[in-house]
């Protein structure tokens, strides 16, 4: 544990850590030659001698008195520790998250481990310096010191001790494994749960308009089912556990009172000898005592430490620290060469080239799962591909630093996140020093003005966590006059598939026509209008392109691309008003 918690910390945090822990240490023993100090001064005392126990009262109490300076520095120290060692994990996560591949962050719940470990998690691990490493420490350091006394006063009493101690430390650590094990199950039993549940909540307009509430209950049922079953194993089986540990302390304390009160029968213990080395044997279970009663929060911090320990593990994308003059981006085109790629299992996209030349628009399109989002995420380096390379005006992005990178492309995506702030933050945060001026007129060309006049607060309306205050519509014309605004010569977009209402979806049209100026598009179509003005479209089809061409070219053709067409004119209703070539 306390390896695990140095290397959470920088190296001017593992400093005041190692002064605790010496401090700790020198505090535990104090305590532990304090304590067998007593002996001679009570054996004195109860044998009708108070006189010769002076010498060890005065003992005792500059030990003591050393004890309480030791300990005062001790927790400043601590509490220097657990300070600094919040903020170094703050620091290191905030870079770690700087540089992991975005596409970490598109799992849902690593984003929740991230809030979850940053509030918290964060407390749990600065109650380790804070608070919980004086029992760990007294629960070793304290009974050795006493062992090694009770030898100078009594060996047999020393001997159970000797035999006790190690079956202590041996039932502890079982119980205590087990405790954690059941603390991880109950942990993701709970998470899974809470996940159903807003699964549930989130759920619910659709599972009405299928008529499955039902079926959608049953689910979240199963789910809180194993999360109780779970709590009642560990509730079962790790309360039994940790009254083991305590059985066996008090079994020492047993062992330790029935030798004693042999020897003192037997003759070879006097009775004063008796009480106070039974006096030192509670001393010595005492800490052990301590220790398990802060088993949970050492095991809740062990696991926060854990999930830490994971996170900043986590490899990192390789990128230089600083492109070399001149070598950044030529021109804003996008070329893929021969990209193979997966998730970590079977790859996704197999040998995909395409080149997107500068000033030109690029439709993606081809069946559910072909591939389309991911080529957009390879450009913009969410992930590095497995084999070939994705370049930005001839330059690799992997030889681009990420600033270098965003500079030239802008994100359109679906899933917008807004924060919650105002739509005039919102949308200032792709180009914080733009003027008045610069921000007014991309809110114009993306149809934003337009939601704000309406709005009570205007520009200073709030959008909410996530932009939850904003229709679908609305968050992707805030994102588009980010893109306007950033005007970054590259332009990403993953077009809405949901279906937006008349209005909203004239003013995307028009927010989306507006980008198109000028600018580099690599667009994950869905609309047929989008698709039919793209200057060139890739048809991917099981991770490959499989037809590449104009609208008219791959019409003329025949192949899969008139299929899809012809599928999405009927599924939409929708009718060519003038001829098409090859029709
Ligand atoms: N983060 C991820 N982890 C693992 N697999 C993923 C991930 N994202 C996508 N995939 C898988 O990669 C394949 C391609 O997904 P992608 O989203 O690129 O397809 P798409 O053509 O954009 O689909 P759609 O039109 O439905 O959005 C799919 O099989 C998908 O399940």
């Amino acid at each position: 544990m306390i390896r695990t918690l140095l290397s959470l910390g920088d190296r001017s945090g593992a400093r005041p850590i190692r002064t605790n822990l010496i401090s700790l240490v020198i505090e535990s023993v104090l305590a532990g030659i304090g304590y067998a100090c007593m002996v001679p001064a009570s054996e004195h005392i109860l044998s009708g001698r108070p006189q010769d126990a002076w010498p060890w009262i005065v003992a005792v109490a500059v030990l003591f008195a050393c004890y309480s300076v030791v300990r005062y520095r001790a927790q400043l120290a601590a509490y220097r520790a657990a300070i600094g060692l919040a903020e170094q994990l703050f620091r290191r996560l905030g870079d770690k998250v700087s540089a992991l591949p975005l596409g970490w962050f598109s799992d849902p719940r690593r984003v929740g481990e991230l809030s979850q470990l940053s509030s918290r998690g964060i407390v749990d691990v600065m109650g380790v310096p804070a608070h919980l490493l004086r029992p760990v420490v007294a629960s070793v350091v304290t009974p050795v010191t006493l062992l090694v006394a009770m030898f100078l006063f009594d060996w047999r009493l020393a001997l159970v001790a000797l035999v006790g101690l190690p079956l202590v430390a041996v039932v502890g650590r079982w119980a205590g494994r087990l405790v954690a094990r059941l603390d991880r199950v109950q942990k993701t039993a709970t998470t899974a749960a809470a996940g159903r549940v807003v699964e549930f909540a989130q759920a619910q307009a659709t599972l009405r308009a299928a008529g499955r509430t039902a079926s959608g209950h049953r689910q979240l049922e199963k789910a809180l089912a194993e999360q109780s079953a779970a709590q009642r194993s560990t509730t079962v089986i790790a309360a039994p556990a940790l009254l083991s540990t305590n059985l066996v302390i008090q079994l020492l304390l047993v062992a330790l009172l029935a030798t004693g009160a042999q020897l003192a029968l037997g003759g070879e213990l006097g009775t004063a000898e008796l009480v106070a080395l039974l006096v030192l044997g509670v001393r010595l279970v005492e800490p052990l005592m301590t220790a398990v009663e802060n088993g949970a929060a050492l095991r809740m911090a062990g696991n926060a430490m854990a999930r830490y320990q994971e996170i900043l593990a986590t490899a990192e994308l390789p990128a230089p620290h600083a492109t070399p003059a001149g070598e950044g981006p030529v021109e804003p085109s996008v070329e893929l060469r021969e990209v193979t790629f997966g998730y970590g299992g079977e790859p996704v996209l197999r040998n995909v080239s395409l080149v997107a030349r500068p000033g030109t628009m690029t439709a993606l399109v081809g069946p559910s799962g072909s591939g389309k989002t991911t080529v957009l995420r390879l450009i913009a380096r969410f992930w590095d591909v497995d084999e070939g390379t994705v370049s930005i005006g001839g330059r690799d992005v992997r030889q681009l630093t990420t600033e270098e990178l965003m500079r030239h492309i802008a994100l359109v995506f679906q899933d917008v996140y807004l924060f919650d702030g105002t739509i005039e933050e919102n949308i200032r945060m792709s180009r914080p020093e733009a003027s008045e001026e610069e921000l007014r007129e991309a809110a114009e060309l993306a149809r934003v003005t337009e939601v704000v006049d309406r709005l009570p607060d205007g520009w200073r309306t709030r959008v909410g966590e996530g932009g939850a205050a904003l229709s679908g519509g609305e968050r992707q014309r805030i994102s588009i006059a980010r893109a306007l605004l950033k005007d970054a010569p590259i332009v990403l977009l993953d077009e809405a598939t949901a279906a937006l209402d008349a209005a909203n979806d004239a003013a995307v049209v028009a927010a989306f026509d507006s980008l198109r100026a000028d600018r580099t598009l690599v667009v994950v179509a869905h609309r047929l209008p989008t698709v039919r003005s793209a200057d060139q479209i890739v048809v991917l089809d099981g991770g490959r392109v499989v037809e590449e061409g104009s609208h008219e070219q791959l019409f003329r053709h025949g192949g899969r691309y008139r299929v899809f067409w012809e599928e999405r004119t009927r599924s939409v209703g929708w009718r060519l008003t003038s001829p098409t070539p090859g029709e």
